[in-house]
């Protein structure tokens, strides 16, 4: 791992069948209990990273609730700035930092999100270069990071290899569905080849957490 660039959790719940939400964009999958351990790891990191479908789809706050302890920074990945303005972390950025990111083609005015708190960054010409974004995370000072998906935030650490360790909670649900949003979206790996290894297994009741390191 490059010493500059922060250490990458991928933290998500699947169903069964690997689903991360229903075909309607359901994907409240973790129950209570896990929840709490979701946000000790959210107060463990510096900052939790998604994509803009998951604020856009689940309207997420994405801080501490559950468990005593600091929000971590709220980082989006968002190549075009289309992010509503609306939003439940548009709207709180004032108090809790707030990072939306957009490439540098974009010619969205982000004025409405910095006049909101929120603290646009640049990076990459056309997607969001993760690779780039990571070194500049690093030299802000952050060390850890969760990223909390859609699947296609995931694909993108995943093609980079940016992936250190993946935590997924398996629930007790099957949710079928072509359109359904996998773990993982993307164009996918052509070769299996991209291996990590078991650490840990916890069971919470229904719910078994898998621990992964590369
Ligand atoms: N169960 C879970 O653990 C979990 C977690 C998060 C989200 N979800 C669900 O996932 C669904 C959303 O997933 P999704 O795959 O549609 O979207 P996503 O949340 O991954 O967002 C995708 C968007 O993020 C931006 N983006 C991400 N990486 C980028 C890059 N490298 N360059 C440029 N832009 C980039 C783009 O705007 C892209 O369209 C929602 O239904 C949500 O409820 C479930
Ligand atoms: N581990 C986990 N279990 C879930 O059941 C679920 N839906 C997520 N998903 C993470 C994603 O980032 C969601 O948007 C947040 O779960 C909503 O975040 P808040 O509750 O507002 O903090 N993660």
């Amino acid at each position: 791992m490059e010493k500059s660039r922060p250490y990458v959790i991928l933290s998500a719940a699947i169903s069964i069948d690997g689903k991360i939400a229903t075909r309607t964009g359901k994907s409240n999958l973790s129950s209570r209990k896990d929840l709490v351990r979701v946000h000790n790891l959210r107060k463990s990191v510096d900052a939790v990273l998604v994509g803009k479908n998951t604020v856009n789809v689940d309207d997420p706050l994405l801080t501490v609730r559950y468990v005593k302890g600091k929000n971590p920074i709220r980082i989006i990945l968002d190549s075009k700035g289309s992010l509503s303005i609306k939003s439940n972390v548009v709207k709180t950025a004032k108090k809790i930092p707030t990072m939306l990111v957009v490439s540098e083609n974009s010619s969205k005015n982000v004025k409405k999100f910095t006049t909101k708190g929120v603290q646009v960054i640049r990076c990459g010409k056309k997607k969001i270069d993760i690779k780039k974004l990571l070194k500049i995370l690093g030299k802000k000072g952050i060390k850890k990071i969760a990223v909390e998906g859609g699947g296609t935030t995931n694909w993108y650490f995943f093609k980079e290899k940016l992936v250190d360790e993946i935590v997924v909670t398996i629930t007790p649900y099957v949710l079928g569905g072509s359109t359904a949003i996998s773990l993982v979206e993307g164009v996918g790996f052509g070769k299996i080849s991209n291996s990590f290894k078991l650490k840990k297994i916890e069971k919470i009741q229904n719910e078994i957490v898998l621990h992964y390191m590369s």
